[in-house]
C-alpha cells in the first residue's frame, strides 16, 4: 500500500498523517474546511520541527521538509479516489462517520481499497454497513500522541475480511512500525473499555469532593507509575471524546460505570474540551 489518505486532521489525524508519511507513504488529508485544513497543516509542521530539533527523524524519513512534501492537505474528499488505504479521524460521532463511509465508497475508486476507522469506541459493523464493500471495512485504532505510543488496536467486524486484517497488520507493523493486537467488535474494544471507567471513576471522585484534581493525578503518578494521571488525560484526550466514548459503551452495555458522570457533561456543554480549547480539569496556555 502506498497511497494513504487520512480523514479529518485533528489530534489523531494529524498524528496518523505524520507516522505514515516517515514511513514513505503518499498521505493527502482531508479536512472539513479550509480553516480547519490550516490547522491541520499547522499541527503537522509543529510536530514535525518537534521531531526534528529532537533528532528524531531518521535517515529513510529525511527532514521534516521532506516529510511534510508527502503530505497534502485538503477539503476535496474526492482526492480520495486513488488511494490504497483510507483512515477516517473526524469527530467521534456515529452519524457523521456513518455519513463519510457513504460517500467514501462512492469515490474510493481501488477494488481492494481498504476503508478504516480510527474510532474509539463506535462498533466497526456499523460503518462497514454503511459501505457495498463490508468486507474492507476494519477498526484501526491508534493511541495519543500517535508519535509516540506504540500500541494499534486491529477491529475486524464480522464481515471485515481475513485478507482486509492482514494488510492492515502489514501496514501498521510492517510500514509504521507499530505493534497491532486483536480485538472483538464491540465498542470500547480494549484498551478504552478499561481505561474510560477509570478516567469516569476519577471524575467521579473529583466531583463528590472527596479529592482535589492535582491530588487524584499526583497518586495515580507517584502510587500507580502512570505517566499522567486521568484527569490530566481525560484533558489531553478531550472531553468531548471522552464523554462520546463512555456513551458508545453505556449504550453497549448499560452499565452504571459506562456512565459519563454529570459534571463531564456540564463542561462538555461548556466548551471545556481540555487541552484542545485551553481549559479542562486544568488550564493550558
Ligand atoms: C481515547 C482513545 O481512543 C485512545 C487513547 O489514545 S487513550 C490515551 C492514551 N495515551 C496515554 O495514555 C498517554 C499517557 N501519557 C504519556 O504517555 C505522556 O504523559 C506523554 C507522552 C503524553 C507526555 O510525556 P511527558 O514525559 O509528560 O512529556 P514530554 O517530556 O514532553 O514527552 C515525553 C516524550 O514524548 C514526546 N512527545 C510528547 N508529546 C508528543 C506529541 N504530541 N507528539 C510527538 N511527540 C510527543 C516528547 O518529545 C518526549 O520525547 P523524548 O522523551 O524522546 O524527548
Ligand atoms: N483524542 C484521542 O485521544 C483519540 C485517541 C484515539 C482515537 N481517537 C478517535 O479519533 C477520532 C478523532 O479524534 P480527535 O481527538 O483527533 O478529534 P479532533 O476533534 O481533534 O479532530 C477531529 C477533526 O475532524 C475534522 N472533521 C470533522 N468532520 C469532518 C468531515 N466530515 N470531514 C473531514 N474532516 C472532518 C475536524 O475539523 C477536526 O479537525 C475520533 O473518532 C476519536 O474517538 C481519539
Amino acid at each position: 500500500m502506498k497511497n494513504v489518505a487520512v480523514i479529518g486532521g485533528g489530534l489523531m489525524g494529524s498524528g496518523i498523517a505524520e507516522v505514515s508519511a516517515r514511513a514513505g507513504h503518499d498521505v493527502v488529508v482531508v479536512e472539513s474546511s479550509d480553516d480547519a485544513a490550516k490547522a491541520a497543516l499547522g499541527r503537522l509542521e509543529k510536530s514535525l520541527e518537534r521531531a526534528e530539533a529532537k533528532g528524531k527523524l531518521g535517515a529513510a524519513e529525511g527532514t521534516a521538509a521532506d516529510v511534510l512534501a508527502r503530505i497534502r492537505v485538503e477539503t476535496d474528499l474526492d482526492s480520495t479516489a486513488d488511494r490504497d488505504i483510507v483512515v477516517e479521524a473526524i469527530v467521534e460521532s456515529e452519524a457523521a462517520k456513518v455519513d463519510l463511509f457513504k460517500r467514501l465508497d462512492s469515490i474510493v475508486a481501488a477494488p481492494d481499497a481498504i476503508l478504516a476507522s480510527n474510532t474509539s469506541s463506535i462498533p466497526i459493523m456499523k460503518l462497514g454497513v454503511a459501505t457495498s464493500r463490508p468486507t474492507q471495512v476494519i477498526g484501526i485504532h491508534f493511541f495519543n500522541p500517535v508519535p509516540v505510543l506504540q500500541l494499534v488496536e486491529l477491529v475486524p467486524s464480522l464481515l471485515t475480511s481475513p485478507d482486509t486484517t492482514e494488510r492492515s497488520r502489514a501496514w501498521v507493523e510492517g510500514s509504521l512500525s507499530k505493534q497491532a493486537i486483536d480485538c472483538q467488535d464491540r465498542a470500547g474494544f480494549v484498551v478504552n473499555a478499561l481505561l474510560v471507567p477509570f478516567i469516569l471513576s476519577a471524575i467521579r471522585m473529583y466531583e463528590s469532593g472527596f479529592a482535589s484534581a492535582e491530588d487524584i493525578d499526583r497518586g495515580l503518578v507517584l502510587g500507580a507509575a502512570h505517566p499522567q494521571g486521568p484527569l490530566a488525560l481525560a484533558d489531553l484526550i478531550g472531553l468531548d471524546t471522552t464523554k462520546a466514548v463512555a456513551e458508545s459503551l453505556y449504550e453497549e452495555f448499560k452499565e452504571p460505570l459506562y456512565a459519563a458522570p454529570p459534571l463531564l457533561q456540564r463542561m462538555v456543554d461548556a466548551g471545556l474540551l481540555g487541552r484542545k480549547t485551553g481549559r479542562g480539569f486544568y488550564t493550558y496556555s
